[in-house]
Formats: C-alpha cells, sequence, structure tokens
C-alpha cells in the first residue's frame, strides 16, 4: 500500500527511442511504456527542439490523462550550417527511411573535407504533467560525420555518426554504451534532477509522491 510507482507514457512511435528509454528507466524502476502506435498524430510545426517536444508531452499527456514524456532530436551538422536540425526526421522527405536521410546526407558532404565534417546530435525532452507545469530539459552529443556508415545497433544518423575520440560509431555501440553518453540521456538526466528538486526523489521512497499525483 502507498508504494511508489512512477507511471508515465512515452509520447513516441520511434522504437529506437523506446528501447533508450525503457533501458534508461529500467535502472530507475520506473513504469514506462510508450503511446500505442495508433495514437493521435502530433504534428511537429515548431521550429526548436523545445517547441516540438513540448507540444508532443502535452497532447499525449492530454490525451491519456496521464504524464507523458517525448524527445525531439536532430542532427545539427556545421558544413550545412546547422541543418538538417528540427527537419532530420523527414531530411529526404516527408515519410523518409532512415536509409533515404543518411544517403542525402553522405552525398550533402561528399565535397567537405575530413576536417570541417563536425556535427552534433540534440535532444530537448519534454515532460508534461496533468494539472502541473511542464518541465523541458537539453542534452547535446559532439561527433562528426563519416563518408560511409559502419555498424547496426541504434537507429537514425547513428551509422553516420562517429565518436572522434573513441573512432567509433554510435551504431557500433550497445544500447548500455549509448545511454551513458548520448544526447537523449544527458536530457533525461538532467530531467530527472528537475524532478529531484521538485521533491521526486525516485523509486527508494514509499511515501514519496509519483509524478503528477
Ligand atoms: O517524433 P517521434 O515519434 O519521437 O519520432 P521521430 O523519429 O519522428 O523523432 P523526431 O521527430 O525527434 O526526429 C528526430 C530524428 O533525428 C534523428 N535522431 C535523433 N536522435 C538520434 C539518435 O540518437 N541517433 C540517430 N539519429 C537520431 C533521427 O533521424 C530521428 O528520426
Ligand atoms: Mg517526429
Amino acid at each position: 500500500m502507498g508504494q511508489f510507482q512512477t507511471k508515465l507514457l512515452l509520447a513516441t512511435k520511434n522504437q529506437g527511442k523506446v528501447k533508450e528509454f525503457q533501458h534508461f528507466f529500467a535502472e530507475l524502476g520506473w513504469h514506462v511504456e510508450a503511446v500505442p502506435q495508433d495514437a493521435p498524430d502530433v504534428v511537429e510545426d515548431k521550429d526548436t527542439f523545445a517547441g516540438n517536444a513540448i507540444k508532443k508531452a502535452e497532447e499525449i499527456a492530454k490525451a491519456y490523462h496521464m504524464p507523458a514524456l517525448a524527445d525531439d532530436s536532430g542532427l545539427e551538422v556545421d558544413a550545412l550550417q546547422g541543418r538538417p536540425g528540427v527537419y532530420s526526421a523527414r531530411y529526404a522527405g516527408e515519410h523518409a527511411t532512415d536509409v533515404e536521410n543518411n544517403t542525402k546526407l553522405v552525398g550533402e558532404l561528399a565535397e567537405v573535407s575530413d576536417e570541417s565534417r563536425t556535427a552534433r546530435f540534440v535532444s530537448a525532452i519534454a515532460l508534461a504533467r496533468p494539472g502541473q507545469e511542464t518541465l523541458v530539459s537539453f542534452g547535446t552529443l559532439d561527433g562528426a560525420i563519416l563518408r560511409a556508415g559502419r555498424g547496426t545497433q541504434g537507429f537514425g544518423y547513428d551509422p553516420l555518426f562517429v565518436l572522434p575520440d573513441r573512432d567509433k560509431t554510435l551504431a557500433e555501440l550497445s544500447l548500455e554504451e549509448k545511454n551513458l553518453i548520448s544526447h537523449r540521456a544527458k536530457a533525461l538526466r538532467g530531467m530527472i534532477e528537475m524532478l529531484k528538486m521538485e521533491g521526486h526523489t525516485g523509486a527508494e521512497s514509499e511515501t514519496d509522491k509519483g509524478i503528477g499525483e
């Protein structure tokens, strides 16, 4: 009785993100569930990561009357003045596949020298809770873009994104390794810190209040 359980919905239909979130929260003992595939589609029409993350989280929290967590993320390539940025999922077209997006990126950077291929992943995480203020947190990860993909783990641009100090792409890391360093994991850790400051200290306390209760 009175046992703490933090229940929340992951407002994403990206199975790669779902895996990363679930691995992250398993360690905290939180119960998280992805929205059903037939959940209402949220139109990502804001021009910032935070704007889209807040919109996704708030629309799903409202539709399901539950706390909802959303990530809006993307790749900022210096030689492309920060593109594809918030358009990363639709870089090669509205319903582009990861392979199509990666192929377009390799093509656009064909003439760019090795030294000028720097890029970063950016994640904005929003937590929307019925009747409470929405929280937002950010994380980034620096790297560079290869001329050909390597590795089979992860999703999206991971095969092209190399960590210069490790000479490994994100697609060559295990889920555990990626979750130690990724933009998304950093943003999630920031979110946990914000919740702690609000007084949610985690699953260890039975008297603690769950998110949004
Ligand atoms: O909106 P949801 O349903 O969460 O899923 P999505 O795939 O559409 O996600 P975004 O709108 O946030 O678009 C982010 C895109 O940026 C890329 N991306 C973000 N994080 C990434 C990561 O960790 N590794 C590789 N690519 C990533 C990838 O192409 C994503 O589709
Ligand atoms: Mg999206």
